[in-house]
């Protein structure tokens, strides 16, 4: 796939044709691949919807958009468009995709950071400070928000990162 550049004022857009959309019963939607994606593959670009820091406090983060929106510059906050608000959550170091923003250009690069598997969901971490009952596929457990929270507060410890990286994770 090309991963393509900007010029001219063209983005391309590129998206694995073997993505598909599947609903787990307590994490909803997901995205998951038919084809194994080798490590490194760029899997989906997001063009952004972008909320101002006013308008999102005042309005945005008390409807649905607080469970899908990136912050972003400015304290400006980002509804990624496509797949990219479809990605479900997985604790730091069991996630399979991470991803990156482009200030500039108005959009987030999703990118393979493992061998993936055909069949597997495709996950980011949203941090450590996530606002629902983690359920996680890779442990094939169910750990408790509490649990989880501290597990993962003593992993931000240790990276000296307690930031929730889908709302505060400047790139
Ligand atoms: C950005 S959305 C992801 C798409 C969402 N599953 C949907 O169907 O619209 C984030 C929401 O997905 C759910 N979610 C994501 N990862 C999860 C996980 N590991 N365990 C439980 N729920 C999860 C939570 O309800 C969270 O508020």
């Amino acid at each position: 796939m090309d991963t393509g550049s900007t010029s001219n004022n063209v983005q391309p857009l590129p998206t694995l044709d073997c993505l598909e959309l599947r609903t787990h019963p307590q994490r909803g939607r997901g995205v998951f691949t038919r084809e194994p994606i080798p490590k490194g593959t760029l899997v989906h670009i997001s063009p952004v919807l972008l909320f101002g820091a006013e308008e999102y406090s005042r309005h945005g983060k008390f409807t649905q958009l607080d469970h899908y929106t990136y912050c972003w510059k400015g304290g400006c906050f980002a509804l990624a468009l496509g797949l990219g608000s479809m990605f479900n959550h997985e604790p730091f170091g069991q996630e399979n995709i991470g991803f990156v923003r482009d200030m500039h250009n108005e959009f987030i690069k999703y990118t393979a950071l493992r061998d993936i598997a055909a069949g597997e969901e495709l996950c980011i971490c949203y941090g450590p400070n996530v606002w629902f009952d983690v359920i996680t596929e890779v442990a094939n457990k169910n750990s408790s928000a509490q649990q989880q929270r501290q597990s993962m507060s003593e992993k931000a410890e240790e990276d000296d990162n307690g930031t929730n990286f889908l709302r505060c994770f400047d790139l």
